[in-house]
C-alpha cells in the first residue's frame, strides 16, 4: 500500500497527507513515529536508521493518533504531568485555552476539549517532529486557529509537522502527500512498505 512512498522533511517544513478512507496515511504515520516497522524501506534520522535505535527516534517525535490517551479518572494536569518530564505545563494549556479545565477529570472533558488536551500534549512533548492524524477532528474554529498558531510557532522554532487531513488545516506552504489508495487485494495481502528520509 505504501511502496515507492517517499519523503525529506528540513527544519520548520510542513507535509500533509491525503488520500481517501483505507489509503494507508495514518499507517504511513504510525511507522514514521516508529510504532509500526516497514516491510521494505527505511526512515532516516540525520542519516541513522530509526529502527536501530527506537528510543532515540522516539525522542524526536511527537504522535497524536486518533485516540486521545488520556487517563479518564485523572484530571487534565495529572495526565499532561505524565508526560511534562519536568517541563511546565502552563504554555502548552494556554496553547489550547485549557487553564480553566485543568483540574476535571477528563472523562468529564467533551470530545472537543479531549482533542485540545492531546494537542497540548504535543505542544508539551517539545519534540521537533509532530506526526498528527487528523489533528482538527472535533475542533471548533476558534480552537483550528489554536492549532494553527501552535503549528506557526512549532515550525517557526525549526520544528516539523507531517500531518494526515480530510479537511484545510491551517499549515499555510505545506508539501503534499497525497496516497491513492489501494486495490482490496492488496490491502489484504498486507503489502506495507515505506521510504523515508529527512535531513
Ligand atoms: N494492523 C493492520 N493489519 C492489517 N490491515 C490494516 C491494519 N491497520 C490498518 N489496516 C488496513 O490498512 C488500510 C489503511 O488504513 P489506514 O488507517 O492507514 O488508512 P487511512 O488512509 O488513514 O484512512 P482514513 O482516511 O479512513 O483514516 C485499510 O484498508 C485498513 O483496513
Amino acid at each position: 500500500m505504501l511502496d515507492g512512498v517517499s519523503l525529506a522533511m528540513d527544519a520548520g517544513d510542513a507535509m500533509l497527507l491525503t488520500g481517501p478512507n483505507g489509503a494507508g496515511k495514518s499507517t504511513l504515520l504510525r511507522v514514521l513515529a516508529g510504532l509500526r516497522k516497514p516491510d521494505s524501506g527505511r526512515i532516516l534520522w540525520h542519516g541513522a536508521d530509526a529502527f536501530e535505535d527506537r528510543s532515540m527516534h522516539a525522542r524526536h517525535i511527537a504522535y497524536l493518533g486518533h485516540q486521545e490517551a488520556l487517563k479518564p479518572g485523572l484530571t487534565l494536569t495529572e495526565n499532561l504531568s505524565l508526560f511534562a518530564r519536568g517541563r511546565p505545563l502552563a504554555p502548552a494549556l494556554e496553547a489550547f485555552e485549557l487553564l480553566e479545565l485543568r483540574e476535571l477529570p477528563a472523562r468529564l472533558l467533551s470530545a472537543g476539549q479531549k482533542r485540545r488536551a492531546a494537542l497540548a500534549r504535543i505542544v508539551l512533548a517539545d519534540a521537533a517532529l509532530w506526526l498528527l492524524d487528523e489533528p482538527s477532528l472535533g475542533l471548533d474554529a476558534r480552537a483550528v486557529e489554536r492549532l494553527g498558531e501552535a503549528l506557526a510557532l512549532h515550525r517557526r522554532t525549526g520544528g516539523m509537522v507531517i500531518a494526515t487531513t480530510h479537511v484545510p488545516l491551517p499549515l499555510p506552504e505545506a508539501g503534499a502527500l497525497a496516497l491513492p489508495g489501494a486495490p482490496l487485494e492488496a490491502a489484504i495481502d498486507g503489502a506495507w512498505g515505506a521510504a523515508g528520509a529527512w535531513a
